[in-house]
Protein backbone atom coordinates (compact mmCIF):
# COMPACT_ATOMS: atom_id res chain seq x y z
CA UNK A 1 0.00 0.00 0.00
CA UNK A 2 1.31 3.44 -0.75
CA UNK A 3 2.86 5.36 2.19
CA UNK A 4 0.71 8.31 3.72
CA UNK A 5 2.48 11.53 3.35
CA UNK A 6 0.29 12.98 5.76
CA UNK A 7 -1.92 11.80 8.60
CA UNK A 8 -4.32 12.86 10.82
CA UNK A 9 -5.04 10.52 13.98
CA UNK A 10 -7.75 11.46 15.81
CA UNK A 11 -7.33 15.25 15.68
CA UNK A 12 -9.36 17.65 17.69
CA UNK A 13 -9.06 20.71 18.32
CA UNK A 14 -11.17 23.08 20.81
CA UNK A 15 -11.14 27.03 20.99
CA UNK A 16 -10.95 28.43 24.85
CA UNK A 17 -13.06 31.60 24.07
CA UNK A 18 -14.64 34.12 26.42
CA UNK A 19 -17.81 32.73 25.84
CA UNK A 20 -17.15 29.14 26.36
CA UNK A 21 -14.65 26.05 25.13
CA UNK A 22 -15.74 26.02 21.05
CA UNK A 23 -15.17 22.29 19.74
CA UNK A 24 -14.19 22.94 15.76
CA UNK A 25 -13.14 19.31 15.38
CA UNK A 26 -13.41 15.98 17.20
CA UNK A 27 -11.95 12.48 16.55
CA UNK A 28 -11.13 12.94 12.62
CA UNK A 29 -8.57 10.38 10.96
CA UNK A 30 -7.83 10.95 7.61
CA UNK A 31 -4.43 10.40 5.32
CA UNK A 32 -3.15 11.51 2.32
CA UNK A 33 -0.51 9.64 -0.29
CA UNK A 34 0.91 10.63 -3.24
CA UNK A 35 -0.95 11.52 -5.91
CA UNK A 36 -3.80 11.69 -4.05
CA UNK A 37 -6.32 14.44 -4.22
CA UNK A 38 -8.62 14.22 -1.00
CA UNK A 39 -11.57 16.62 -0.61
CA UNK A 40 -12.57 18.00 2.74
CA UNK A 41 -16.41 19.33 2.17
CA UNK A 42 -18.92 19.84 5.19
CA UNK A 43 -20.94 22.76 5.70
CA UNK A 44 -19.60 26.13 6.77
CA UNK A 45 -18.55 25.97 10.09
CA UNK A 46 -18.16 22.06 9.79
CA UNK A 47 -14.04 22.18 10.70
CA UNK A 48 -12.75 22.32 7.63
CA UNK A 49 -10.60 25.02 8.04
CA UNK A 50 -9.65 24.04 11.43
CA UNK A 51 -8.84 20.75 9.85
CA UNK A 52 -6.65 22.28 7.14
CA UNK A 53 -4.45 24.57 9.20
CA UNK A 54 -3.69 21.61 11.39
CA UNK A 55 -2.43 19.29 8.38
CA UNK A 56 -0.23 22.10 7.66
CA UNK A 57 1.13 23.58 10.58
CA UNK A 58 -0.46 26.40 10.96
CA UNK A 59 -2.34 25.68 14.29
CA UNK A 60 -1.51 22.70 16.86
CA UNK A 61 -4.46 20.08 17.86
CA UNK A 62 -5.74 20.07 21.44
CA UNK A 63 -6.03 15.93 20.89
CA UNK A 64 -4.98 13.54 18.46
CA UNK A 65 -1.56 14.18 16.31
CA UNK A 66 -0.58 14.93 12.80
CA UNK A 67 2.12 12.59 11.11
CA UNK A 68 4.58 13.25 8.15
CA UNK A 69 5.56 10.97 5.74
CA UNK A 70 8.94 10.57 6.97
CA UNK A 71 7.35 9.37 10.59
CA UNK A 72 7.75 12.78 12.63
CA UNK A 73 4.77 14.04 14.44
CA UNK A 74 4.14 17.48 12.84
CA UNK A 75 1.86 18.32 15.92
CA UNK A 76 4.31 18.57 18.64
CA UNK A 77 7.52 19.58 16.78
CA UNK A 78 9.35 22.79 17.94
CA UNK A 79 8.14 26.03 15.97
CA UNK A 80 11.29 26.53 14.15
CA UNK A 81 10.76 22.62 12.47
CA UNK A 82 6.92 23.10 11.79
CA UNK A 83 8.73 26.22 9.79
CA UNK A 84 11.11 24.76 7.90
CA UNK A 85 8.25 21.84 6.91
CA UNK A 86 5.76 24.53 6.07
CA UNK A 87 8.46 26.23 3.74
CA UNK A 88 9.22 22.94 2.18
CA UNK A 89 6.92 20.71 2.49
CA UNK A 90 3.90 21.86 2.11
CA UNK A 91 2.52 24.24 -0.32
CA UNK A 92 -1.07 26.31 0.54
CA UNK A 93 -2.97 27.89 -1.60
CA UNK A 94 -5.94 30.46 -0.37
CA UNK A 95 -9.88 31.20 -0.99
CA UNK A 96 -8.72 35.03 -1.58
CA UNK A 97 -5.47 33.95 -3.68
CA UNK A 98 -3.19 35.85 -0.55
CA UNK A 99 -1.26 37.48 -3.43
CA UNK A 100 1.11 40.56 -2.94
CA UNK A 101 -0.89 43.76 -5.05
CA UNK A 102 2.22 45.77 -5.79
CA UNK A 103 4.47 42.19 -7.16
CA UNK A 104 4.16 40.76 -10.61
CA UNK A 105 2.97 37.53 -11.29
CA UNK A 106 6.41 36.21 -11.37
CA UNK A 107 7.33 38.26 -8.09
CA UNK A 108 4.61 36.97 -6.40
CA UNK A 109 5.93 32.81 -7.33
CA UNK A 110 9.37 33.69 -6.15
CA UNK A 111 8.55 34.80 -3.09
CA UNK A 112 8.25 31.14 -1.71
CA UNK A 113 12.06 30.67 -3.17
CA UNK A 114 13.59 34.22 -1.91
CA UNK A 115 12.90 32.63 1.71
CA UNK A 116 14.60 29.73 1.30
CA UNK A 117 17.26 31.52 0.03
CA UNK A 118 17.78 29.99 -3.60
CA UNK A 119 20.11 32.12 -5.98
CA UNK A 120 18.65 34.20 -8.58
CA UNK A 121 19.49 32.27 -11.78
CA UNK A 122 17.66 29.30 -10.31
CA UNK A 123 14.87 31.20 -8.72
CA UNK A 124 14.19 32.85 -12.23
CA UNK A 125 14.38 29.24 -14.32
CA UNK A 126 11.96 28.05 -11.57
CA UNK A 127 9.59 30.74 -11.53
CA UNK A 128 9.30 30.56 -14.94
CA UNK A 129 8.82 26.29 -15.23
CA UNK A 130 6.01 27.39 -12.10
CA UNK A 131 4.17 29.86 -14.34
CA UNK A 132 4.64 27.51 -17.34
CA UNK A 133 3.13 24.74 -15.73
CA UNK A 134 -0.08 26.64 -14.78
CA UNK A 135 -0.56 28.21 -18.11
CA UNK A 136 0.72 31.54 -17.50
CA UNK A 137 3.86 31.86 -19.15
CA UNK A 138 2.43 34.75 -20.86
CA UNK A 139 1.37 36.91 -18.18
CA UNK A 140 4.33 36.88 -15.71
CA UNK A 141 5.07 40.65 -15.63
CA UNK A 142 1.24 41.43 -15.02
CA UNK A 143 0.20 42.58 -11.31
CA UNK A 144 -2.89 40.87 -9.55
CA UNK A 145 -5.16 43.26 -10.36
CA UNK A 146 -4.57 42.61 -14.23
CA UNK A 147 -5.40 39.10 -13.92
CA UNK A 148 -8.83 37.46 -13.74
CA UNK A 149 -9.33 35.92 -10.43
CA UNK A 150 -9.13 32.70 -12.25
CA UNK A 151 -5.64 33.83 -13.34
CA UNK A 152 -5.06 35.23 -9.97
CA UNK A 153 -5.50 31.53 -8.43
CA UNK A 154 -3.15 29.64 -11.27
CA UNK A 155 -0.40 32.32 -10.00
CA UNK A 156 -1.51 31.24 -6.44
CA UNK A 157 -1.03 27.65 -7.28
CA UNK A 158 2.26 28.39 -9.02
CA UNK A 159 3.67 29.97 -5.98
CA UNK A 160 2.32 27.14 -3.85
CA UNK A 161 4.31 24.63 -5.84
CA UNK A 162 7.34 26.66 -6.81
CA UNK A 163 9.12 25.19 -3.97
CA UNK A 164 8.41 21.39 -4.85
CA UNK A 165 6.51 20.72 -1.92
CA UNK A 166 4.99 16.79 -1.24
CA UNK A 167 2.25 18.28 0.14
CA UNK A 168 -0.80 20.24 -1.22
CA UNK A 169 -3.39 22.50 1.03
CA UNK A 170 -6.05 24.31 -0.70
CA UNK A 171 -8.71 25.62 1.53
CA UNK A 172 -11.74 26.96 -0.21
CA UNK A 173 -9.24 27.73 -4.01
CA UNK A 174 -12.53 28.25 -5.75
CA UNK A 175 -14.82 29.81 -3.17
CA UNK A 176 -14.28 33.65 -5.04
CA UNK A 177 -14.46 32.20 -8.51
CA UNK A 178 -17.44 31.25 -11.06
CA UNK A 179 -18.54 27.95 -11.84
CA UNK A 180 -17.11 27.44 -14.91
CA UNK A 181 -13.75 28.67 -13.64
CA UNK A 182 -13.97 27.16 -10.61
CA UNK A 183 -14.32 23.38 -12.32
CA UNK A 184 -10.91 24.35 -14.71
CA UNK A 185 -9.46 25.17 -11.31
CA UNK A 186 -9.86 22.02 -9.91
CA UNK A 187 -9.50 19.99 -12.88
CA UNK A 188 -5.78 21.59 -12.62
CA UNK A 189 -5.19 20.84 -8.76
CA UNK A 190 -6.36 17.28 -9.69
CA UNK A 191 -3.78 17.19 -13.19
CA UNK A 192 -1.15 18.49 -11.17
CA UNK A 193 -1.42 16.35 -8.25
CA UNK A 194 -1.44 13.48 -10.82
CA UNK A 195 1.21 14.57 -12.83
CA UNK A 196 3.33 15.84 -9.88
CA UNK A 197 3.09 13.03 -7.24
CA UNK A 198 1.65 15.44 -4.51
CA UNK A 199 -0.63 14.40 -1.31
CA UNK A 200 -3.50 17.20 -2.18
CA UNK A 201 -5.94 18.26 0.21
CA UNK A 202 -8.90 20.38 -0.58
CA UNK A 203 -11.73 22.03 0.98
CA UNK A 204 -14.91 22.93 -0.43
CA UNK A 205 -18.35 23.47 -0.34
CA UNK A 206 -19.29 22.49 -3.93
CA UNK A 207 -20.73 18.99 -4.93
CA UNK A 208 -19.38 19.60 -8.38
CA UNK A 209 -15.78 20.14 -7.49
CA UNK A 210 -16.06 16.74 -5.63
CA UNK A 211 -16.22 14.61 -8.30
CA UNK A 212 -12.23 15.25 -8.76
CA UNK A 213 -11.88 13.54 -5.41
CA UNK A 214 -9.99 9.68 -5.24
CA UNK A 215 -11.47 10.31 -1.73
CA UNK A 216 -13.80 12.36 0.03
CA UNK A 217 -13.83 13.36 3.60
CA UNK A 218 -17.48 14.68 4.70
CA UNK A 219 -17.03 16.96 8.33
CA UNK A 220 -20.41 17.61 9.92
CA UNK A 221 -20.38 19.96 13.16
CA UNK A 222 -16.57 19.06 13.76
CA UNK A 223 -17.11 15.12 13.33
CA UNK A 224 -16.48 12.90 10.43
CA UNK A 225 -19.80 11.87 8.76
CA UNK A 226 -21.25 9.96 6.19
N1 LIG B 1 -9.92 30.90 16.49
C1 LIG B 1 -11.15 30.46 16.78
N2 LIG B 1 -11.70 30.73 17.98
C2 LIG B 1 -12.93 30.27 18.30
N3 LIG B 1 -13.71 29.53 17.49
C3 LIG B 1 -13.20 29.23 16.27
C4 LIG B 1 -11.91 29.68 15.85
N4 LIG B 1 -11.69 29.22 14.60
C5 LIG B 1 -12.79 28.52 14.23
N5 LIG B 1 -13.69 28.52 15.25
C6 LIG B 1 -15.01 27.85 15.24
O1 LIG B 1 -14.80 26.49 14.88
C7 LIG B 1 -15.85 26.02 14.04
C8 LIG B 1 -15.27 25.51 12.74
O2 LIG B 1 -14.76 26.60 11.98
P1 LIG B 1 -14.02 26.42 10.58
O3 LIG B 1 -13.56 27.77 10.16
O4 LIG B 1 -13.01 25.35 10.69
O5 LIG B 1 -15.22 25.92 9.63
P2 LIG B 1 -15.30 25.80 8.05
O6 LIG B 1 -15.95 24.49 7.77
O7 LIG B 1 -13.95 26.04 7.47
O8 LIG B 1 -16.28 26.99 7.67
P3 LIG B 1 -16.36 27.89 6.31
O9 LIG B 1 -16.81 26.92 5.24
O10 LIG B 1 -17.38 28.92 6.64
O11 LIG B 1 -14.99 28.45 6.07
C9 LIG B 1 -16.81 27.18 13.88
O12 LIG B 1 -17.83 27.03 14.83
C10 LIG B 1 -15.95 28.39 14.18
O13 LIG B 1 -16.72 29.45 14.67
Amino acid sequence: MAEALLTAESVSRVFTTGAGDVRALTDVSMEVTAGELVVVRGPSGSGKTTLLNLLGGLDRPTGGRVLLGDGRELSSLPEKDVLEVRRTRIGYVFQSFGLIPVLSAAENVEVPLRLLEVDPAEREERVAAALELVGLADHVHQRPYELSGGQQQRVGIARALVAEPEVLLADEPTGQLDSRTAATIMELLQELTRARGLAAVVSTHDPVLIQRADSVLTLKDGHPAA
